[in-house]
Parts: structure tokens; C-alpha cells; sequence
């Protein structure tokens, strides 16, 4: 298993008292396998990747990335993580300001090891994103930056990719594009796919779906 979640509580404290977001929740996903992940607003899917991606730690449970321990690690343990086997996709882009799109896009996988040319360029032709190479972020459209964002993880092949909506901003065909990629990846390089997806229709194309209520998996 790339990913092993058991038992795993998160609450939050709010003005109204404690809210209990994950209740107990447990979850697998094997090597390069897809899985959506959908749920109502609100019913904590972005927390969930946050805890896996060891952004923030559970209350109780355990998750277990490539056979680490998350909730183990210490801030460097968890940093090293996400540098050499989790890619985060998530709704806040995070480009890097002062590099052009193609230094964004190269940048994950530099700091990996793992850039090889032929692959990112063509990743990059497929997302459509040639032809922006030496713009900045902020001369970008919304879409245009979750183009970049989602490349910027695809070149770096990382064992398990954590997307949240990574195709919210794009329009239908261009979001049957990005999927396709993605899902192409996963099956020629073995790169696991959990993404969070409000489309049914997407959700439909993943080998597997997990729907998230009341703290855990229904
Ligand atoms: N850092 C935080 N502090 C307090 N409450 C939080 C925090 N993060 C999330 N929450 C609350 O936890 C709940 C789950 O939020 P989360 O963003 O995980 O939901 P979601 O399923 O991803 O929703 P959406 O589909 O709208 O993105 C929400 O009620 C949210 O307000």
C-alpha cells in the first residue's frame, strides 16, 4: 500500500465549541491506483490531504505514506516526504512569483532528482503550457496557473499525487485533458492518484470512489 489511514480523528475548535471533522476514518489505496474522494462541502476532504501530505497532524490515528509513519515524523522527516514521494495539487496554486512558468514547472522534480527533459516537455505540451513558458505567474489566468501547478507535480512523478479539484478551474474539455494525463501517469509510471473531485463524471473515470461523511468513509 502506497497509503494506509486508520483510525484517524481531526477537530477543530470553533466558536460554537469543538467540531469533529474526521470521526475514525480509515483508508488504503495501493500502488498506482486512482481513487476520487468526494463529499459534501464541508466534510473535510481538504483536511484529510492536508494530514496525509503532513501539513498538519491528526488528533488520533495513523497514516502511513510509502511505509513512513506521517504522524511520526518530525518537521524535516515530513518535509523530505513531500520532496521525495507525495505531489501536492491543491486549491491554492502556489507558483513560485519570481520564476517563469517553465522554472515552476522544472522546479519539483529539480528538487527531487528526478527531472528528466523529455518528460516535462511533454508534460508541458499536453497541458498546453509551450507557449507560456517565459510568463510569470501573475500574467496568468486562474486556469492557466492550475495548468502550471498540476505540471509542476506530474514532471516530478511523484509515488502518490494529492489533488485537490486539481481540474476546478478548467472547463470540461480541458479538464477530460489534465484527467487523462494524470491517469495516464499513474498507469505507465505506477504513480498512485488520490483526488478529491465534486464531478461525478470525473470521479467515474478513477478506479475506485470514496465518499466522505460524517468523519469517515461511507
Ligand atoms: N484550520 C481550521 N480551523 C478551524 N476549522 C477548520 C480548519 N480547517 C477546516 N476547518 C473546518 O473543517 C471542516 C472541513 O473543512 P474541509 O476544508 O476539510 O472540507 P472540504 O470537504 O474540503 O470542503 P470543500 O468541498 O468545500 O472544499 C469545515 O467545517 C471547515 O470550516
Amino acid at each position: 500500500m502506497i497509503l494506509t489511514i486508520e483510525a484517524v480523528r481531526k477537530s477543530f475548535a470553533g466558536p460554537e465549541g469543538t467540531l469533529s471533522v474526521l470521526d475514525g476514518l480509515d483508508l488504503t489505496l495501493a500502488e498506482g491506483a486512482t481513487l476520487a474522494l468526494t463529499g459534501e462541502s464541508g466534510s473535510g476532504k481538504s483536511t484529510l490531504l492536508t494530514l496525509i501530505a503532513g501539513l498538519d497532524a491528526p488528533d488520533a490515528g495513523r497514516i502511513h505514506v510509502a511505509g513512513k509513519d506521517v504522524t511520526a515524523l518530525d518537521d524535516a522527516g515530513r518535509a523530505a516526504l513531500r520532496r521525495d514521494t507525495v505531489g501536492l495539487v491543491f486549491q491554492q496554486f502556489n507558483l513560485i512569483p519570481s520564476l517563469n512558468v517553465a522554472a515552476n514547472l522544472a522546479f519539483q522534480a529539480r528538487l527531487s532528482g528526478r527531472l528528466d527533459r523529455a518528460w516535462l516537455d511533454e508534460v508541458t505540451a499536453r497541458l498546453g503550457l509551450a507557449e507560456l513558458a517565459t510568463r510569470y505567474p501573475e500574467q496568468l489566468s486562474g486556469g492557466q496557473q492550475q495548468r502550471v501547478a498540476i505540471g509542476r507535480t506530474l514532471a516530478a512523478r511523484p509515488a502518490l499525487i494529492l489533488a485537490d479539484e486539481p481540474t476546478g478551474n478548467l472547463d470540461e474539455a480541458a479538464a477530460d485533458r489534465v484527467l487523462a494525463l494524470m491517469l495516464e501517469l499513474s498507469r505507465d509510471s505506477g504513480v498512485a492518484l488520490l483526488m478529491v473531485t465534486h464531478s461525478q463524471r470525473l470521479a467515474g473515470r478513477l478506479d475506485r470512489r470514496a465518499h466522505l461523511s460524517r468523519g469517515r468513509i461511507a
